[in-house]
């Protein structure tokens, strides 16, 4: 049997609204749940196979995209959240309780600088942007997926229309590749 992908890919793609202006989102505890608002819609809504971005149980993909940091904002038991990993480039500020990522923010000069990383599924509402593409596919297998079996989903994300990365886009790569070459000098700032 195919492994779960994700909750939100295994049975087809759900289109997002592009008018959509953000909301909600809470970790999974039971009671006094971490909330988080957002005013807009996330960007760059991707499936992600690394090891550091948080996935829903059984899930071998986390569902990942960005808000400018001036968008969010925590609205409710903020005190239960610290950051998963101090040493990350990305710190995501987990819930203590439930291990939930709430948000994850680049505090140090990197061309994502600016921009939160946030899990949308975290929120009730419909109408977030829908996974555009998959990135670092073949990290799963450093976390212990058959590497016989990579083929295998990355036909599945192709069948729901993902192209299969194993950095970021090229899109967010020739953004980053830009950043880094205005920074060198390479580049016109
Ligand atoms: N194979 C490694 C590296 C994965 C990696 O570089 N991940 C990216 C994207 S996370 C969201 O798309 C990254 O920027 N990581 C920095 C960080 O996580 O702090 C692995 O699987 O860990
Ligand atoms: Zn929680
Ligand atoms: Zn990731």
């Amino acid at each position: 049997m195919a492994p779960s992908l994700h909750p939100l890919l295994d049975n087809g793609i759900t289109p997002g609204s592009p008018s959509f202006p953000g909301g909600a989102l809470k970790c999974l505890c039971k009671s006094s749940p971490v909330e988080v608002t957002l005013t807009s819609n996330v960007l760059h809504n991707h499936a992600c196979g690394c090891s550091k971005c948080w996935k829903p149980a059984g899930a071998l993909f986390s569902i990942v995209g960005v808000v400018p940091k001036a968008n969010l904002s925590v609205t409710a038991n903020a005190d239960k959240l610290a950051i998963a990993d101090e040493s990350a480039v990305i710190q995501r500020y987990a819930c203590k309780e439930c291990g939930t990522h709430l948000y994850g923010r680049i505090e140090k000069e990197h061309p994502f600088h600016g921009l939160d990383f946030v899990h949308a599924e975290l929120s009730d509402e419909k109408g977030w942007q829908e996974p555009q593409f998959a990135a670092f596919v073949s990290s799963v297998i450093e976390q212990g997926f058959d590497p016989a079996q990579i083929g295998g989903v990355r036909e599945r994300f192709r069948e729901l229309g993902l192209e299969t990365y194993d950095a970021l886009s090229p899109g967010l790569m020739d953004a980053i590749a830009t950043w880094t070459g205005k920074k060198n000098g390479k580049l016109p700032a």
